[in-house]
């Protein structure tokens, strides 16, 4: 696979993400409620050693309900507290923080026991590019946060968000990319807009996104295209440029203009509720 991370870029998220860890109790691990497993990184088992996690599934409204179900069944069978919002929905927020308390609370009653005098349990939010760190830090602090650290030269000391008398969040997220070194990884993140469209072709991620679709949600391809099946894929992008008017002086199609309207459609969640990966 083409496609590779700078090594050094890779090795620096991982130290900055050990050096938040030791500030916190536990973790909240966000991933994508479309690709569960691309979605995260294995390396995050690795520095987070004995620390406890909880994991949040987001853009639910995105994702199929019922694949959906099987993955959090999956992860609680793991013994991680996990659920699946809507970071828009009040009560799916609500939901986190009473999740997040839970866990807090466990480990505070640990150092409880060994004589540690009771504080507020404290959390960082960790996940790859686009999950939606920001925004569940900011609906969790029922404010916009500035993301000044992020910016060269400035530097800023890390704040704890009071999200409840007993949980503090630490304002800055930790970032880990995906690793993908299997094709189809790379597909699935591209077509849920976690890697930037120039990485892969547009018009091979739009392929592979009308072909899973045909395989496994071809009602939805249907009810938004016209058509449930096709031989060759090339039909399929014809027969949306010609609907969609994608059309260029001669009459060829505007394969680049097709893509971008079929990804749109699936990241704006026009062509319905799609997930990438069942578990096993
Ligand atoms: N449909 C849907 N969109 C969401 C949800 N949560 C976040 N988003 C959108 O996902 C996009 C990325 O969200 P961010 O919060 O910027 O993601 P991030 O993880 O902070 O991204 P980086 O700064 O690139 O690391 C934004 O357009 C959000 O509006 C959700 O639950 N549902």
């Amino acid at each position: 696979m083409a496609i590779q991370w700078f090594p050094g870029h890779m090795a620096k998220a991982k130290r900055e993400v050990a050096e938040k860890l030791k500030l916190v109790d536990f973790v909240i691990e966000l991933v994508d409620a479309r690709a569960p497993l691309s979605s995260q990184n294995p390396m995050l088992h690795e520095i987070l050693q004995e620390k406890p996690k909880m994991m949040v599934m987001m853009k639910k409204d995105l994702a199929d309900p019922n694949v959906t179900k099987q993955w959090l069944e999956k992860t609680k069978k793991q013994g991680i507290p996990s659920i699946a919002i809507e970071a828009n929905k009040k009560q799916d927020v609500q939901q986190v923080i009473h999740m997040a308390k839970e866990l807090g609370k466990e480990k505070m009653e640990k150092l409880k026991a060994k004589g540690v005098r009771p504080r507020a349990s404290r959390a960082m939010i960790i996940g790859i590019p686009n999950v939606g760190k920001s925004t569940l830090i900011n609906r969790l602090a029922n404010k916009k946060i500035a993301q000044t650290g992020d910016k060269p030269g400035v530097t800023k000391q890390q704040q704890w968000i009071k999200v409840k008398k007993e949980f503090e969040l630490l304002d800055t997220p930790g970032i880990l990319w995906p690793k993908f070194e299997e094709e189809e990884v790379g597909y699935r993140l591209a077509a849920i807009g976690t890697i930037k469209d120039q990485i892969l072709p547009k018009e091979d991620v739009a392929a592979y996104v009308l072909d899973y679709m045909k395989n496994h949600y071809s009602s939805l391809l249907d009810e938004r295209y016209g058509f449930s099946g096709y031989d060759d894929i090339m039909d399929a992008f014809e027969t949306i440029g010609k609907k969609r008017g994608c059309l260029e002086s001669g009459g060829h199609i505007n394969f680049e203009k097709v893509s971008d309207i079929v990804l749109q459609d699936l990241r704006g969640g026009k062509l319905g509720h799609v997930s990438f990966e069942l578990p096993e």
